[in-house]
């Protein structure tokens, strides 16, 4: 289930950010993109998932598992992303946060996906739990658990780890990339961190136009 990108253009009203990209990411693979603030990292990563705001333009084309979907509405693309922000609902508690992201189908079903979602990342013990006495690196991963309970075939990452202190971002980076990888998804992080690159034939730099 490889994830196959390529951007011929990427625009902001301002004029061209990213000219000519071209990325293949294999299943289980974790590819990084880095370069200087402002280049269009998060756009790429909007391009993909179909959230690119109006003002923005982009042309190419995006495979997902030999599939096209740079033309497939948004909720049918099947890609989960995690962004800096954990955005969990204040109002919720972990699990019905969890709930909210899982597909329609039988209710012991979409249960059962919640707390696998919350053992994959060892919460299963704050089910009840309300987000906000959560510790950042406790939120980290009901957020990451909730970007993978609906079983996407890809991950988009903008730089999830950021907020995090140098241990908790180490401990985040082997979650992530562990899981992805038992799980066999492509995924597609953005970075200011060389730390988060699994190897130098997965990076690719932009800005350099
Ligand atoms: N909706 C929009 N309308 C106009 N310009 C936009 C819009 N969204 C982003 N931009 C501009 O596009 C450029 C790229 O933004 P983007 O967020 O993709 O960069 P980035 O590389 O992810 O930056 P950072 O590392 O700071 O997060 C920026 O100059 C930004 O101001």
């Amino acid at each position: 289930m490889s994830l196959q990108i390529h951007i011929a253009t990427l625009s902001s009203p301002a004029g061209v950010l990213v000219r000519d990209l071209q990325v293949e990411i294999a299943p289980g693979a974790v590819h990084t993109l880095m370069g200087p603030s402002g280049c269009g990292k998060s756009s790429v990563l909007a391009a993909v998932c179909g959230t690119l705001e109006p003002g923005m333009q982009w042309s190419g084309t995006v495979h997902l598992h030999g599939q096209r979907m740079e033309n497939l509405p948004v909720q049918t693309r099947k890609v989960g992303i995690l962004f800096q922000d954990d955005l969990l609902f204040a109002h919720m508690t972990v699990r019905e946060n969890l709930l909210f992201a899982v597909p329609a189908g039988p209710a012991a079903t979409r249960e059962s996906a919640v707390q696998q979602a919350l053992q994959d990342v060892e919460m299963q013990e704050f089910a009840n739990a309300d987000p906000a006495r959560l510790s950042g690196g406790q939120r980290a991963r009901v957020a990451l658990a909730r970007a993978l309970v609906a079983r996407p075939q890809a991950l988009l990452l903008d730089e999830p780890f950021s907020k995090l202190d140098a241990a908790l971002r180490e401990r985040m980076r082997a979650l992530v990339f562990g899981l992805v990888r038992s799980r066999g998804i492509p995924a597609l992080l953005v970075t200011h961190d060389a730390a988060d690159v699994a190897a130098p034939d997965l990076l690719t730099r932009l800005g350099d136009l």
